[in-house]
């Protein structure tokens, strides 16, 4: 399966955020989405998921368009910035409604075992980020869109997901951003820079810098 996005129009109040998108983004490969704060990510993702509608979209697969938004087709999964879990849930029926193996879960992140009878508002707003990255990743969906999946996660996590991508990606388009621009990369087969609108494909670390993305001392 092969996505592809382009001729996004997206304005508030006249501000134009993005005019100038091409993405493509295909099974086997992970999609990596950098920008500064406000570089329009997160507007990207929801636009993708169908929750944004802009003025103007083209969103296509194999060639074909989608006739309807893509949270309504169930074939898409969003992880999203905001928490996602109500509170008083316990996770053993979070897990249950998402069809999701709670014992595969703990055989991941084994410190979580002792939390199976717990509610949602017995863990940490990390723990908690944990759970839903890992719903959101296992959900045997098409198009697994990540918005800062590795935001608030410990690094001994944070490589755990990695892994994790890595073998979900060979059945699902996975499209994700973050701030930690080096697992973005290390974890992505394709990488876009938002700027300005637009999108632009990196192929060497070099560009970020000549984008005006990192400084030249962090590449060194
Ligand atoms: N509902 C809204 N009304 C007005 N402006 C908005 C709205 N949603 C987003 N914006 C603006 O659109 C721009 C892009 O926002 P977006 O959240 O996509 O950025 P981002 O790249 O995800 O940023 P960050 O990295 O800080 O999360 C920002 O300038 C933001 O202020």
């Amino acid at each position: 399966m092969i996505l592809e996005i382009d001729s996004v129009d997206l304005e508030f109040d006249g501000k134009k955020v993005l005019y100038g998108i091409y993405i493509k983004s295909e099974k086997g490969k992970v999609t990596g989405i950098l920008g500064r704060n406000g570089s329009g990510k997160t507007c990207f993702l929801r636009i993708l998921f169908g929750d944004l509608q802009p003025k103007y979209k083209n969103i296509r697969s194999n060639e074909m368009c989608f006739p309807k938004p893509l949270y309504q087709t169930g074939i898409i999964g969003y992880l999203p910035q905001y928490p996602l879990l109500p509170k008083n849930l316990k996770i053993n029926l979070v897990f249950k409604l998402f069809n999701v193996s709670w014992e595969s879960f703990t055989g991941h992140f084994q410190s979580f075992k002792i939390y199976g009878n717990a509610k949602i508002k017995d863990l940490s707003s990390g723990e908690i980020r944990v759970i839903e990255a890992y719903l959101i990743l296992l959900s045997q969906k098409e198009i697994i869109l990540l918005d800062e999946p590795f935001s608030f996660i410990a690094p001994l996590f944070v490589e755990k997901f990695k892994t994790l991508i890595n073998v979900v990606k060979k059945t699902s388009i996975i499209i994700l951003t973050d701030h930690f621009y080096e697992d973005i990369m290390e974890v992505s087969d394709t990488i876009y820079l938002l700027k300005n609108g637009c999108s632009k494909e990196i192929v060497e670390k070099e560009e970020l810098v000549n984008e005006g993305y990192l400084n030249k001392g962090l590449i060194e």
